[in-house]
């Protein structure tokens, strides 16, 4: 991320990685403000083992789209919601990127979503991790059933007052 103060938003990425136990490493890295910094990151990742990066950043959100032109692996990014132009700036900086240089944009301050399809990149190779996220995903049914069964029993208005 480009500083500490995406950590808020970024944790939802560590959280995901957490949950299905797959090692992370939490950085801060930026384009401006430690330019050698990140290149040296980006361009030895993958010497290190590490498979797939998450870039999180706000604003003039340059960070992603670098790490993507200096590094072979897959770079999801989070554009990180911002004061003043709630975060459309990250996610235009983040999304268009040129053709050739893919960056993996979730939509604005869903580091969850980051984290999960880092998860779906891993699990293509590793069958027990893919059977997770089905497991995963079933949960995510269930809860919906779930919400509709207590949906019909109380009726909507009931429904709503429980969840103010
Ligand atoms: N967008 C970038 C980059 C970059 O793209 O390299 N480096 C820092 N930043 C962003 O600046 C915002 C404000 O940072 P500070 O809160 O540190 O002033 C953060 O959202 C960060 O991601």
């Amino acid at each position: 991320m480009g500083s500490d103060s995406d950590l808020p938003t970024m944790k939802d990425a560590i959280a995901v990685c957490e949950e299905f136990g797959i090692e992370s490493e939490v950085a801060i890295v930026s384009a401006h403000r430690t330019p050698e910094r990140m290149v040296q990151y980006a361009q030895l990742a993958h010497q290190r083992g590490i498979k797939v990066i998450i870039a999180g950043a706000g604003g003039a959100a340059h960070l992603p789209g670098m790490v993507a032109s200096l590094t072979p692996l897959p770079v999801i990014g989070v554009p990180v919601p911002t004061r003043n132009l709630q975060g459309v700036d990250s996610l235009y900086s983040i999304l268009q990127m040129p053709a050739g240089i893919p960056v993996a944009t979730v939509a604005i301050g869903n580091a969850k979503n980051a984290g999960l399809l880092a998860v779906q990149i891993l699990a293509t190779h590793q069958p027990e991790l893919l059977e997770r996220v089905q497991q995963y995903r079933k949960t995510l049914c269930e809860s919906v059933i779930a919400k509709q069964a207590k949906l019909d029993k109380l009726g909507y208005e009931q429904y709503l007052q429980q969840m103010l």
